[in-house]
């Protein structure tokens, strides 16, 4: 095996009684990569980052995490792991500064060490002027800032995060994915869970898209969009009466051989086409009058929808 392989897996399976939520997937991190798990609630994602974690064996599969097999050296890949769950586990009744020191006491990182690195940790997640403050007060973001710097107390070269910025505000998640965009620039491989598709396109140099425990697509953002989507896609809203049952296909019909694709969602139909503009040209010359028309660049989400006919999130 490749020493730069910092994750491998090959039919990982995990099963829940008789319900399987990962259902054998094959993957493969390399150092240095942002590699995401985009999917949505449910699709497998966070059981997946859990057996990386070694939390949760797997139940069928070879893994091996750093090097280590994941079945014989948990204990050894956990103390090199760092791990962002995704509710975070912060004691509220500790200083930001004790909650570093505290945790880095769990792998014996000595007294003044700690103290050194968690002063540094602040510094990197910009929370130092409320280093002495209690974790309760903080805001959403802050916490997760917080987090990810408990996270990198052991100096870990591979970094684990289930959702990062789920429940965040825009402002906030923006902040975390520039700190994590300063991580990578470091050199530390990080492994993240999303149903964003703008958080995978934004952190991740490769991802692989899961839907129902199974691996649906493997690549890069932009390989992903060129494979499953064209360039442009025009988004034409009509009321929801207009897109129901026969007057939706009528409509759908009426389009006939001016996209790639047409994907029709309960309030708007998606045209899949290489030239946005020549296509919403053609739709005024068939008199098909949207109430909104909007032409954008192709994303993650239209690679979902294409690859599974549902949304990423609902
Ligand atoms: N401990 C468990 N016991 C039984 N079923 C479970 C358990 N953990 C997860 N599941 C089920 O496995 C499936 C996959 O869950 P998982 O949390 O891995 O999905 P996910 O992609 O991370 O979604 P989410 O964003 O909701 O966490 C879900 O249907 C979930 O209900």
């Amino acid at each position: 095996m490749s020493s730069d392989l910092m994750i491998s897996a090959t039919g990982l399976v995990k099963r829940f009684g008789s319900f399987t939520a990962v259902a054998g997937i094959d993957v493969g991190v390399q150092r240095g990569e942002a590699f995401g798990f985009l999917g949505p609630n449910g699709a497998g994602k966070s059981s997946t980052m859990r057996m990386i974690g070694c939390v949760s064996p797997p139940t069928e599969g070879r893994l091996s995490i750093l090097g280590l097999d994941a079945a014989t050296h948990g204990p050894a890949i956990r103390s090199r792991l760092g791990v962002v769950p995704q509710q975070d586990s912060l004691d509220v009744e500790l200083s930001l500064v004790e909650n570093l020191t505290v945790y880095a006491r769990y792998f014996g990182i000595p007294r003044q060490v700690a103290r050194d690195r968690a002063a540094e940790l602040l510094e990197f997640v910009q929370l130092t002027d409320r280093a002495d403050s209690k974790v309760e007060p903080l805001s959403g973001g802050m916490k997760r800032r917080l987090t990810i710097a408990r996270a990198l107390v052991n100096e870990p070269d591979l970094v684990l995060l289930d959702e990062p910025t789920t429940g965040l505000d825009p402002q906030a998640r923006h902040l975390v994915w520039e700190r994590l965009y300063r991580l990578k620039q470091r050199g530390v491989t990080l492994v993240l869970t999303t149903h964003y598709m703008d958080e995978a396109e934004q952190l991740c140099d490769r991802l692989v898209v899961m839907d129902a425990g199974r691996i649906v697509a493997e690549g890069s953002p932009s390989q992903l969009i060129a494979r499953y989507s064209s360039r442009e896609v025009v988004e034409l809203r009509f009321g929801l009466d207009d897109l129901a049952g026969p007057a939706g296909a009528e409509l759908v019909k009426a389009l006939d051989g001016l996209a790639d694709r047409v994907e029709p969602l309960p309030d708007r139909l998606l045209l899949y086409t290489d030239d946005g503009d020549a296509t919403t040209a053609a739709v005024s010359a068939r008199h098909i009058e949207p109430t909104s028309v909007l032409v954008r660049r192709s994303t993650l989400e239209d690679v979902f929808l294409h690859l599974t006919g549902r949304t990423l999130v609902d």
